[in-house]
């Protein structure tokens, strides 16, 4: 990435390579917004064979041709083992969120065929960046169909996503990717906890060990059957108001965060039956919530393996820990993932989990996620560790 150029993102209002270390250049907004009225009234320009189309995630035809599209040509690991396979309910909840713009939804149709080969999404969020709350469009899910790849559509997507978000007059952005780009604000680590060992070693996701048998291999990830804490239990509607509390005051304490208010929490940590679990704690004595945790489904395709398509994937989301020690509700978090017959449990190196990675008997990803803000400089990459903001 040093020696690289990026045609498309140095043209873009991003921290760029060149200016890291410049220490002048203020912390904010790169550019000011532009009057409405300035915006690019019509849609970037496709190859004459393709047409831009607004998906509606409501319509089941329309999931489903995005929920395949992503399926067959969305991120694989390094090895190009494994291929990320979102669900469709996990697709809605992901792309539904309070205040969402179904004009977010961009997809690119092949025009003789209709066929869908091209998609990218924004969804609203309030990000905090130290003291300011800013409105932001979270930007997921682009895709090029890979007999489409290296034609430079990313660009024309991200352009396209770009105009539709200052139409509704937001100016920042933030997102993730596995890639190098001009300028990450932090790069963390990913780490796998086996909980189904034999699954990942027979796939080869995981291999046995040195001087470790299988039957010593199970062992060594085996967990109890019930969570150890006392008054451990799923999150319910009524919980909505205390989780609130208790993640706001817990995230205020990261450089990045979401400000999220009840119905942000409502729609993000309710538990949705394969789509996200959420657990609290409540005092057996005082009733009082006193620690949070949650994780939500993410399976990915097992790429040519004779006996299993599916890699069953739960990742780690938000968790607040002020009575229970994280180690512990993170054990917790671990049993339960294993009774619902998840496979492994994925985490990032973000807020306070590294406290209990090793403990927990993590081990670490082979690979990298890079989070970036559009239009907003930071001046100073961040450690994972100031980081509380999880994307999908
Ligand atoms: C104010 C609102 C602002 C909203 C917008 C904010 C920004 C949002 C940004 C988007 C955030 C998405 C977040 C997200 O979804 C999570 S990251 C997951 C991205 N998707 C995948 O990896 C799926 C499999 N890969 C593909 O579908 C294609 O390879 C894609 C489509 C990735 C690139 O298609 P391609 O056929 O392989 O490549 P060309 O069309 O020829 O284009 C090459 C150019 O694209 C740049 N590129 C490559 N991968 C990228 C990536 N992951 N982000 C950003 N840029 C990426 C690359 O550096 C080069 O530019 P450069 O020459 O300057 O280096
Ligand atoms: C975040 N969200 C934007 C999806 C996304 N895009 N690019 C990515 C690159 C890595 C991870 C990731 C994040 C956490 C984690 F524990 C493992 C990961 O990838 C393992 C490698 N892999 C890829 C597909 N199947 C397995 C996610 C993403």
């Amino acid at each position: 990435s040093l020696g690289k150029t990026h045609k498309f993102w140095e043209s873009q209002p991003v921290g760029q390579f060149k200016d890291i270390g410049d220490s002048n250049l203020p912390e904010g907004p790169i550019e000011p917004p532009t009057l409405l009225s300035e915006v690019k009234q019509e849609p970037y320009n496709l190859p004459i064979q393709y047409e831009w189309t607004t998906c509606d995630m409501e319509s089941d035809e329309t999931c489903d041709e995005v929920y395949n599209l992503l399926k067959n040509n969305y991120v694989e690991d390094d090895e190009n083992m494994f291929r990320f396979n979102y669900s469709q309910e996990f697709l809605t909840w992901a792309l539904r969120p309070p205040g969402y713009y179904r004009s977010w939804h961009i997809g690119v149709r092949a025009k003789t065929s209709k066929k869908l080969v091209a998609f990218i999404t924004g969804v609203p969020a309030r990000i905090r960046v130290r003291d300011e709350v800013v409105k932001m469009a979270e930007i997921n899910f682009l895709c090029v169909h890979k007999r489409l790849r290296s034609k430079r559509l990313a660009p024309v997507m991200i352009k396209e996503v770009t105009r539709r978000v200052h139409l509704e007059n937001i100016w920042q952005a933030a997102y993730t990717a596995g890639v190098v780009l001009p300028t990450p604000i932090t790069t963390c680590q990913y780490w796998h906890r086996s909980l189904n060992p034999k699954k990942l070693i027979d796939v080869g996701f995981s291999r046995l060990g040195a001087r470790m048998t299988m039957s010593r291999t199970i062992k060594l990830y085996k967990l109890p059957d019930s969570p150890a804490t006392p008054g451990f239990r799923n999150m319910e509607l009524r919980d909505v108001p205390a989780v609130t509390r208790l993640l706001r005051n817990y995230l205020s304490q990261f450089v990045v965060a979401p400000d999220f208010d009840e119905n942000d929490v409502e729609h993000w940590l309710l538990p949705t039956e394969n789509v996200v679990d959420s657990y609290l704690v409540e005092s057996p004595e005082t009733h009082e919530i006193t620690d949070f945790c949650s994780f939500y489904t993410l399976p990915s395709s097992i790429l040519g393996n004779q006996n299993h398509s599916t890699l069953k994937a739960a990742y780690s989301y938000y968790n607040v820990s002020t009575k229970t020690p994280l180690l512990q509700l993170m054990n917790d978090a671990l049993i339960v993932a294993k009774q619902k017959d998840f496979d492994v449990f994925n985490a990032l190196d973000v807020m306070h989990n590294e406290s209990f990675l090793k403990e927990l008997k993590f081990g670490p990803g082979d690979g990298q996620l890079h989070y970036y803000l559009y239009n907003y400089r930071i001046r100073h990459a961040l450690r994972p560790s100031e980081l509380g903001l999880v994307l999908l």
